[in-house]
């Protein structure tokens, strides 16, 4: 009889929500999490680093506060083993959970600045187990405003970074001139155009704004950003739109970002048309999330996925009008044709 009392309470946990955060070397990742954790107040969070060299954060810090625990992952990039370390330290993490020797409100997740977000986001979708306890909140990218550019153009890991981003932020703003910062801008924006971009000065950033946002949520709404939120400190952030310039700026990254826009589809062919995307393209699909409106349904159909991964879903239903908008952050996608083809599944 004990075996299915296990069963049931492993069932009915409420998932633990996790925040992937990223960035590049140097970009601020460990500034953030002890700002965050400076201004953390009885929520329990355990944070997975994977560091090379395991060069920790803060200790002292951490030592200050009873709410945090520490997962090491040290052998190397996580994106390397993640099948591996990742997942064990996730199974030891939900077994300590369950045997009552630690409680966790949320799971971080800071990478080493050289991972590739892919395989550590298709992680939390492959294994059974983790998909059913852990929901993944949200992918955080943390950019270096000094530095960004240059490491677009030498490390493709740092536009892969920015392409799975739900949000971006854009440190070490700072130290730049506002000339650059628009170039910065325009950069990240030509890659990813769906992700919010929120300027952090010293990781002075209330959480609200990158921990619990719920970006794998089906409420979760979907827009092509049309500027960016300057943060001059924690409680004064403001939103400003992007230069009007922005569109002369000349430089190729291989990965960017491909909007889709109609209005009321037909269910058969949109999903016919995803289906055949994902199967030719998907492996060149980083990110991609669509809210549609189809002839059938008065509720929004939420689609997203990472690569091959891909989930579709009802929402809520429309509040205003029923436009259909898929934004695809990838590579090398045969756009003009897309589009075609999307616009041939309008009902
Ligand atoms: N000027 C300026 N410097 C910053 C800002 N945020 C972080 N830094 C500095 O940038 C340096 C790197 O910050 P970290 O937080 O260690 O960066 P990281 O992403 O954790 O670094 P790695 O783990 O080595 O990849 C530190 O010296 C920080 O003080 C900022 O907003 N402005």
């Amino acid at each position: 009889m004990a075996a299915p009392a296990v069963a049931d309470e492993t069932l009915s946990h409420t998932p633990l929500p996790v925040t992937l955060l990223t960035g590049f070397l140097g970009s601020g990742k460990t500034t953030l999490i002890n700002y965050l954790l400076e201004h953390n107040h009885g929520e329990r969070i355990a944070i997975i680093e994977n560091e090379f060299g395991a060069v920790n954060i803060d200790g002292a810090l951490l030592k200050s506060t009873e709410d945090v625990e520490i997962v090491e992952l040290s052998n190397g990039c996580v994106c390397c083993s993640i099948r591996g370390e990742l997942t064990q330290a996730l199974h030891e993490l939900l077994a300590k959970i369950d045997s009552g020797a630690f409680r966790a409100d949320r799971l971080l997740l800071e990478t080493t600045g050289l991972a590739d977000p892919a395989p550590i986001v298709q992680a939390f979708f492959v294994d059974e187990i983790i998909r059913e306890r852990i929901m993944l909140d949200a992918v955080i990218t943390l950019v270096d405003a000094i530095h960004i550019l240059k490491q677009l153009d030498e490390h493709r890991v740092a536009a892969s970074q920015i392409g799975f981003a739900d949000r971006i932020i854009l440190t070490k703003a700072d130290s730049v001139d506002e000339a650059h910062k628009e170039m910065v801008l325009s950069r990240i924006h030509a890659i990813n155009a769906k992700a919010e971009i929120f300027e952090a000065y010293q990781g002075e950033l209330p959480k609200e704004i990158w921990i619990g946002i719920g970006a794998f949520d089906l409420s979760d709404s979907l827009h092509v950003n049309q500027g960016f939120y300057q943060a001059k400190d924690a409680k004064n952030i403001q939103f400003k739109s992007f230069s009007a310039q922005k569109q002369t700026q000349s430089w190729s990254d291989d990965i960017t970002s491909y909007v889709f826009e109609a209005g009321e589809l037909d269910i058969k062919k949109i999903g016919a048309f995803m289906e055949t995307l994902v199967e030719e393209y998907g492996n060149d699909m980083l990110r991609y999330k669509g809210v549609l409106a189809v002839e059938s349904d008065e509720r929004r159909l939420i689609v997203q996925g990472v690569h091959k991964v891909v989930g579709f879903d009802f929402g809520s239903p429309f509040e205003d009008e029923r436009k259909s908008l898929l934004v695809v952050i990838g590579r090398y996608l045969p756009y003009e044709e897309l589009k075609v083809q999307f616009l041939q599944t309008i009902a």
